[in-house]
């Protein structure tokens, strides 16, 4: 499925390491968040080691400087300084921590919900946070003092929520990035659900900006606080917070400049420490994790296309399908018009070059196209059920248990935070009620039945420890994991080397042999064809131009572009001998040409090709071609 991981996709890197030490390992991040925990607990503790209360008055002793008695000296009424910074914080930092609170709260869930689900919830998300975004902070702030009597909690609570909009911007940003990831659609096909999948699979993937995102919204959250209380909003003398000692202060700045010093300092460090602390974290995870995606919007427009009923012996049965994707030149078909069936307990090799269509077909079968994509016109039955696949794709709810996909990108298709057994495990809890225990040993039965070696070492690994072989037998593990009873393998064993495609080929065959569940197999490979399939089904440019017993098309083709492609087949080559090509590539879907969209590299082409749609039909029973001259194709060309 290369295109549709294009737009975002690069192999999740395994992340072991804890954000939090590497945090530590950076001098001034240890530092500051040292000094911020160190300043939590004290604060925390005030009441207990206070030296006094942050009310007592002490006439003797006004302004008095620092001494044994009053660490940081007293105030215009002999109050203690320290005393008063360690209650005053209680007040200041938990204001810092409502405003934090509902910011968390209000914009996690609701950017990973945006992002996650993009389409109208997105659209509604992003609106509501633009206009959030245009309203005045300190005047609404003001607005709310005055309506709630000088009420502070109620000022940050809604400091937060007006911060809210930051953070689901970027932790929209980040889920967007994340999305495509081939392991989360591979959770997908498991049939976690949406939630299951987010919290598990993609909060800790976005975590990073959400940490921080907070820690520098905490500092500006502290600002506001002492602002308003320096302004004499929010708490009142005599009741210690910070912003109001640096307003009591001031009344004294010609006299006492110094006065200003404990509360000014404290201020500042913290805000400091909170910066710090959040550009350490963003310096510890990179900027991995805050790559974007384009936001298309689907715009259908629908392709004439035939939706004949379901083929009654089929357990999968696809009839008229065309899929479109927004682009530069407007609303594009992509896949135009396919049909095809795939019979319980049969192979179907989805067979063509590369930009044919193949991938987008299978996808749009499972509801998992990219961003954008819409499916235009046709039906699809999965054991007689209706999947609805133009509207939402009923195939959601049996991806996982009756349907399971394998990807071409193993490695990226696992979570690499999470190990082999327990990501297993979990898929197996996903569909069967069984306790932990017991899903651990489904998990080790499942790496088994894939024939991994040494499944309990496996079981305990990182994908990152996999080799490229492991990591396929873990994904069709994954697959199996909910008995499905259609396969659907999109080039398996493309980014396999040599002798270990030809293992993952025979394991697929032995699980076929031993389960009875049909395979749908997407390849551009004749060998593997030949090696696995019972029928192929062959598309050009979009639309099925060929399809039969996998015998007979080897035979015999019925369609030049069968014939072409199976001259040009690398398994046939002979040594000193030059092997034919096709002429040409595969048009772009923009630019199909009219007629028959093969006839600018087709030998056979005559003027009839390039006027009129050419229809499929079946020149023989069971035999399915798009070719007007199909006859004058060499009979008896044997091409296995
Ligand atoms: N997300 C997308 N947005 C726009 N166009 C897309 C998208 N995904 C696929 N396409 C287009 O759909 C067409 C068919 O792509 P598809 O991936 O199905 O081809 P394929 O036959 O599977 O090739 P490959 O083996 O290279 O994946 C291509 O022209 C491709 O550009």
């Amino acid at each position: 499925m290369t295109v549709a991981l294009l737009p975002v996709a690069t192999a999740p890197t395994a992340r072991r390491d804890n954000t939090w030490l590497r945090v530590l390992r950076r001098p001034l991040g240890a530092v500051s968040l040292v000094f911020l925990a160190l300043l939590v607990l004290a604060v925390a503790a005030a009441p207990l080691i206070a030296p006094y209360g942050p009310l007592t008055q002490d006439l003797q002793a006004t302004f008095a400087g620092p001494s044994a008695q009053h660490l940081l000296g007293t105030d215009n009424l002999g109050r203690d300084i320290l005393s008063r910074l360690l209650h005053g914080g209680q007040v200041s930092l938990l204001g810092v921590a409502y405003a934090v609170a509902v910011l968390l709260i209000g914009g996690v869930p609701t950017g990973l919900v945006a992002g996650y689900h993009r389409g109208r919830i997105d659209a509604v998300v992003v609106r509501v946070t633009d206009v959030v975004l245009a309203i005045p902070v300190i005047i609404t702030l003001l607005v709310v003092l005055a309506t709630f009597g000088q009420n502070e909690v109620a000022a940050m609570i809604t400091f937060g929520l007006l911060g809210t909009p930051g953070m689901i911007r970027v932790v929209r940003a980040a889920t967007i990035a994340i999305r495509a990831d081939l392991y989360l659609t591979a959770a997908r096909v498991a049939g976690l659900s949406t939630t299951q999948i987010i919290r598990r699979h993609v909060l800790p993937r976005v975590a990073g900006p959400i940490i921080v995102r907070a820690f520098l919204f905490a500092g500006a959250a502290l600002l506001t606080e002492s602002g308003l209380a320096f302004l004499g909003l929010g708490v009142q003398e005599p009741e210690p917070s910070w912003g109001g000692m640096v307003a009591s202060a001031s009344i004294y700045i010609n006299q006492h400049p110094s006065l200003l010093i404990p509360a000014g300092v404290t201020i500042a460090l913290t805000v400091l420490a909170f910066g710090l602390v959040g550009d350490a974290v963003r310096d510890a995870i990179g900027g991995r994790h805050l790559r974007y995606a384009g936001s298309a919007r689907p715009a259908p427009h629908p392709v004439d296309s035939g939706t004949d009923e379901e083929t009654p012996s089929a357990l999968l049965s696809v009839r008229g399908l065309s899929v479109g994707f927004p682009g530069e030149t407007g609303f594009t078909t992509v896949v135009n018009d396919v049909s095809f069936e795939v019979r319980a307990g049969e192979t179907v090799g989805l067979v063509g070059e590369s930009g044919c269509g193949k991938s987008v077909t299978a996808r749009a079968v499972l509801g998992l196209l990219a961003s954008g994509g819409a499916v235009t016109t046709g039906r699809c039955w999965f054991d007689g059920e209706d999947l609805r696949i133009t509207g939402r794709n009923r195939c959601a709810d049996i991806r996982g248990s009756q349907v399971g996909l394998i990807s071409q990108e193993p490695s990226a298709s696992l979570d690499p935070n999470l190990t082999v057994g327990r990501q297993l495990a979990e898929i197996v809890r996903r569909h069967r009620t069984v306790s932990r225990s017991q899903a651990r040993v489904e998990a080790l039965d499942l790496l088994q039945k894939v024939q991994m070696p040494e499944p309990v070492a496996v079981a305990g690994r990182y994908p990152h420890e996999l080799s490229g072989g492991m990591a396929q037998r873990v994904c069709i593990a994954a697959a199996l994991a909910g008995r499905p009873r259609l396969l659907i393998a999109d080039e398996p064993t493309t980014a396999l080397d040599v002798t270990v495609q030809a293992e993952i080929l025979d394991l697929l065959r032995h699980l076929q042999e031993t389960t009875g569940m049909a395979i749908l197999l997407v390849t551009h490979d004749w060998g593997v064809v030949a090696d696995l399939c019972h029928r192929a089904v062959v598309m050009y440019a979009g639309q099925v131009v060929e399809s039969t017993e996998v015998e007979p098309m080897f035979r015999r083709p019925l369609h030049p572009y069968t014939d072409g492609l199976l001259k040009s087949n690398p398994h046939r080559v002979v040594v000193g001998e030059r092997l034919p090509a096709i002429a040409g590539t595969v048009p772009p879907p923009h630019e199909w040409p009219r007629g028959c969209h093969f006839h600018p590299r087709c030998p056979l082409a005559g003027p009839d090709c390039m006027e009129t749609a050419v229809p499929i039909f079946e020149p023989t029973p069971g035999r399915l071609t798009r070719c007007l001259h199909h006859d004058r194709l060499a009979v008896g060309a044997r091409h296995a």
